[in-house]
């Protein structure tokens, strides 16, 4: 360790707490009612923060929700990044979406050949992962194209929004096609199978024989089709218009994914494009936003370029690290942190820690954290590895469910474990920089759009806690900057290595 500038440099510890958010205690803030001392001392220390996570602080919309893939993008970034849903809603504004040449072309196509548009999305207005009000671009464009039939297949959320809005929302596509004069709900499925990013191709099929080939309960009515299931929105079974004649999807007809976010869809993307190719059927397909598939699914909006991060600085300076999560949020701090980008640099080191079987977050609100807090005890008593890179799944996992009983074990849970990582940051004598990247438990109800105030696990555009913890016992180091972002823990993370903030990070060092 040297002093510079007030500030100690050398080895540390990157901590994410996934949905660690702040707001004032109530009787729906998880973060509050779980008995916390760890974290709770973290956020009274002097060297503690608070940083915006959502909105146009990181990318997004004004007034949107933080979500992980931005969070962990900004994070790493060193800056904030026009994240997809702001550059699909620019397109939709200046008109470049409706005027794409791609777009017009499989339109163009499909008025010849009188084939069938199926629109498939989640419908919410979340916008983590899609907004269903990028239909009514969508229909105008296969309108004014004079496309005859448009089917929507649905996907209820439950999740990023209230449970139990899903009929709300599905009203609201049929407001819109009543508006574009085109276009009807043909299939409705839940999110936990249509939305599957664990490789459970058991659920993801249920999704793929529906669309393709129109195999679900047959329904009449909206009410209907999401009150088949009675595990919420997230697993409403797959469900047939019985009023759209043939729902599945012919040889010649096109695709269009309207989800911008990639790592939910992109799994019955590719096994909805293989299913259609062995079945003979050619279909053409594109996404609204850039999706990781396998198959080539050309995007109509471009992602945003966001090289230059924490990643390369490191791998520039020749620093090593290691990256712990387990599954749920691995690619966050290797895929999403380096800027979407799939290579590991140099010196750098991937520890995934795998559960058994399929998860139930209630049941288990531990989930492998145990696990998780031993690898990343042990990568810091390594004295070779400079940054060790770890995500805490937990509070935010745990929080989608809704239980609020369950998110405040997790919570606890949370807090015992980071209590081991400062012990062994402590015996290594690194730093620590602990961060949300987005609220979510802080909050676990919201008014629904009926009204009624609902349970809740989604994420908030609260600001999240950013501490650093110095080594051993230095108690020499300034107060934290009032104002911060997501955007400032990369060029900060620079600093306390010892090294200077990347060329094209705009975040500033918060000490
Ligand atoms: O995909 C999910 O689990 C939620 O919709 C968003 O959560 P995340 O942004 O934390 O992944
Ligand atoms: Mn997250
Ligand atoms: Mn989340």
């Amino acid at each position: 360790m040297s002093a510079s500038e007030g500030a100690f440099t050398g080895p540390g510890i990157l901590l994410v707490l996934d949905g660690w958010g702040h707001a004032d205690a109530s009787d729906d803030n998880a973060l509050a009612l779980a008995r916390t001392p760890v974290l709770d001392g973290l956020v009274a220390s002097r060297t503690s923060t608070l940083a915006e996570a959502s909105g146009d602080a990181v990318g997004l919309l004004p007034g949107t929700v933080g979500n992980s893939e931005i969070g962990h993008m900004v994070i790493g970034a060193g800056r904030p990044l026009p994240y997809d849903s702001l550059l699909v809603q620019q397109a939709i504004d200046n008109g470049t979406l409706r005027a794409h040449p791609q777009l017009g072309v499989l339109l163009d196509k499909l008025a010849v050949s009188s084939g069938t548009l199926h629109l498939i999305g989640l419908c919410s207005d979340g916008q983590i992962h899609a907004n269903v009000e990028h239909l009514s671009e969508l229909l105008a464009a296969a309108a004014a194209h004079q496309v005859q039939r448009v089917l929507i297949h649905a996907i209820t959320d439950g999740r990023d929004v209230a449970d139990h809005t899903g009929k709300t929302y599905l009203s609201r596509l049929t407001e819109l096609t009543a508006w574009a004069e085109i276009g009807q709900i043909a299939t409705v499925i839940g999110r936990g199978y249509a939305m599957d990013k664990a490789g459970n191709l058991d659920l993801t099929e249920e999704a793929v024989t529906l669309v393709a080939d129109g195999r679900g309960a047959p329904v009449d009515s909206i009410h209907d089709a999401v009150t088949a299931g009675e595990r919420g929105d997230e697993w409403v079974p797959a469900a047939v218009f019985t009023t759209v004649g043939s729902a599945g999807v012919a040889d010649g007809d096109a695709v269009l994914w309207f989800n911008f976010r990639s790592d939910r869809i992109q799994q019955f993307a590719d096994r909805l494009s293989e299913h259609l190719l062995d079945t003979g059927r050619s279909v053409d397909m594109v996404s609204l936003a850039q999706y990781d598939t396998r198959a080539a699914i050309p995007a109509l909006v471009q992602r945003a370029d966001a090289s230059g991060g924490l990643a390369d600085e490191l791998a520039t300076v020749g620093l090593r690290t290691v990256r712990i999560a387990e599954a749920e949020k691995f690619e966050h701090v290797t895929y999403y942190i380096n800027g979407r980008d799939a290579a590991a640099r140099g010196g750098e080191e991937h520890v995934r820690i795998t559960g058994d079987g399929k998860p139930d977050y209630v049941a288990r609100p531990r989930m492998n954290l145990d696990r998780v807090t031993a690898a990343v005890v042990e990568a810091a008593a390594r004295p070779e590895v400079d940054l060790v890179v770890a995500n805490l799944a937990n509070i935010d996992v745990v929080g989608h469910t809704g239980n609020l009983a369950a998110t405040v074990t997790a919570c606890e849970a949370t807090d015992a474990a980071v209590g081991q990582i400062l012990e062994a940051a402590g015996d290594s004598h690194r730093w620590v920089l602990a961060v949300g990247d987005h609220g979510n438990a802080e909050r676990m109800t919201k008014p629904a759009p009926d009204g009624t105030v609902r349970p809740y696990g989604g994420h908030t555009t609260n600001p999240v806690p950013l501490v650093i913890v110095p080594p051993g016992t230095d108690r020499s180091t300034p107060a934290l900057r009032e104002t911060a972002t997501l955007a400032d823990v990369a060029p900060t993370v620079l600093r306390l290595l010892g090294h200077k903030p990347g060329s094209a990070m705009t975040g500033r060092p918060l000490l």
